[in-house]
């Protein structure tokens, strides 16, 4: 029997929550204990009542939920008050982002924590299956936010996306054509825009060739395409993904005078860094600054503003993970699954993300080093 603990968001404007009642329901079954923080549910539509009805207990509060549980679900990295509540012995579930948060991975460290990102957790395609359910809320947000930043009164230049007939549509440049870049590229060219797609995989070029016919180009991403894209674009959709590294910084600071005024960057990737040289976080609070006439949107939980969807669409997903942790515990889950075992990212004071080691050059062992160890 494991205590799977689940406490309420609390980034700014963070709405999701990181199990819904159908999932503690089914934990239940299998013979787990869940505690849920009160009110954690109720940005995404969920009562105390909800998770009570499905057999689950309700914490007064965090500490409760931090301090009793052997398995902590959530959706945002912890924040630094969470971060004093991990111990050694405990699990993480959720999203990390290590590699542009030095301050985050220290304090994982610290504790002694087994904290496993869902941001690197892998499927047998190739994917991400734990990230891609929020990449496809964040992709389809991503033309909706910049349509919004476009209009004068929030900053932009004043160019309705669709254009008009008889006036041109705007240019939107999307860089990388994931699952953000594909979901981003669909609602785009829906909404009229006239739409570029960016990335370095020829096969995935291809595929979005294929599957938009002809509704939008594909373009190679080099250095000196995106210089000359940039030039004439409305929007530009940072979507790129090295996974569990910091984001490339395709769009220099330099590079931003040779925009239209007004133009709007929306870095999707922000999350890893981001992909624009001046991108840094924002929140649903306050999503927008301009540098140099460009503004720019840097959201790192997008997914947050629509939270009924996206926590449906991430339970779903972390589902099997969470259950396998939970029946098996954490060695024999990871053990047993190579594509889980891709998220584990820090255990007993050591990082064992490569990537993430790297880009803050701190010593890490990769997952199978730590088993075998
Ligand atoms: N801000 C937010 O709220 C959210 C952010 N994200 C972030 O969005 C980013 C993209 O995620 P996904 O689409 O799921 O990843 P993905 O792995 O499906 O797609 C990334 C694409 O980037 C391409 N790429 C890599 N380097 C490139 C380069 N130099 N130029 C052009 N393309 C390049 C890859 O070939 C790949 O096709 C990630 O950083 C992810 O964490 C995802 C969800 C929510
Ligand atoms: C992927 C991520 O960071 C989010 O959904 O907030
Ligand atoms: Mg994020």
């Amino acid at each position: 029997m494991t205590r799977i603990g689940c406490p309420k968001e609390i980034k700014p404007q963070e709405f999701r929550v990181g199990l819904t009642p159908a999932a503690a329901a089914e934990a239940l079954l299998r013979g787990h204990e869940v505690l849920v923080e009160t009110g954690a549910g109720l940005g995404s539509g969920f009562t105390d009542e909800d998770y009570q009805a499905a057999g689950a207990g309700i914490a007064p509060d965090a500490a409760t939920v931090f301090g009793t549980s052997d398995l902590i679900v959530k959706v945002k990295e912890p924040q630094a008050p969470e971060r004093q509540m991990l111990r050694q012995g405990q699990v993480l579930f959720t999203y990390l982002h290590l590699a542009p948060d030095p301050d985050q991975t220290r304090d994982l460290l610290a504790s002694g924590v087994t904290a496993i990102a869902y941001e690197t957790v892998t499927d047998a395609r190739g994917g991400l299956p734990l990230l891609a359910p929020m990449s496809e809320v964040a992709g389809r947000l991503a033309p909706q936010v910049g349509s919004w930043a476009l209009q004068k009164a929030n900053g932009g230049r004043g160019v309705l996306l669709g254009g008009v007939p008889g006036v041109r549509p705007a240019n939107v440049v999307i860089i990388g054509g994931g699952v953000v870049g594909t979901a981003a590229a669909r609602v785009a060219v829906g909404m009229g825009a006239n739409v570029t797609v960016m990335d370095r995989s020829v096969p995935r070029l291809s595929y979005l060739d294929d599957v938009f016919m002809g509704r939008l180009t594909t373009q190679f991403s080099s250095a000196s395409a995106t210089a000359e894209r940039i030039q004439t674009a409305d929007m530009v959709i940072g979507a790129v993904l090295i996974p569990g590294a910091a984001a490339p910084k395709l769009v220099s600071r330099d590079q931003l005078s040779t925009m239209p005024q007004g133009a709007v960057l929306v870095d999707v990737a922000i999350d890893q860094g981001g992909c624009f040289e001046t991108s840094r976080p924002t929140t649903h609070q306050d999503p927008v600054y301009e540098v140099d006439g460009v503004v720019h949107y840097c959201v790192a939980n997008m997914p947050g503003a629509v939270a009924r969807t996206s926590t449906q669409a991430l339970g779903n997903a972390t589902l099997p993970f969470l259950l396998a942790l939970a029946d098996k515990g954490w060695r024999r889950a990871v053990s047993d699954d190579p594509h889980l075992r891709a998220g584990l990212s820090t255990h007993e004071g050591r990082l064992t993300s490569l990537p993430v080691g790297e880009a803050l050059a701190i010593e890490a062992i990769s997952p199978d080093q730590l088993l075998a160890g």
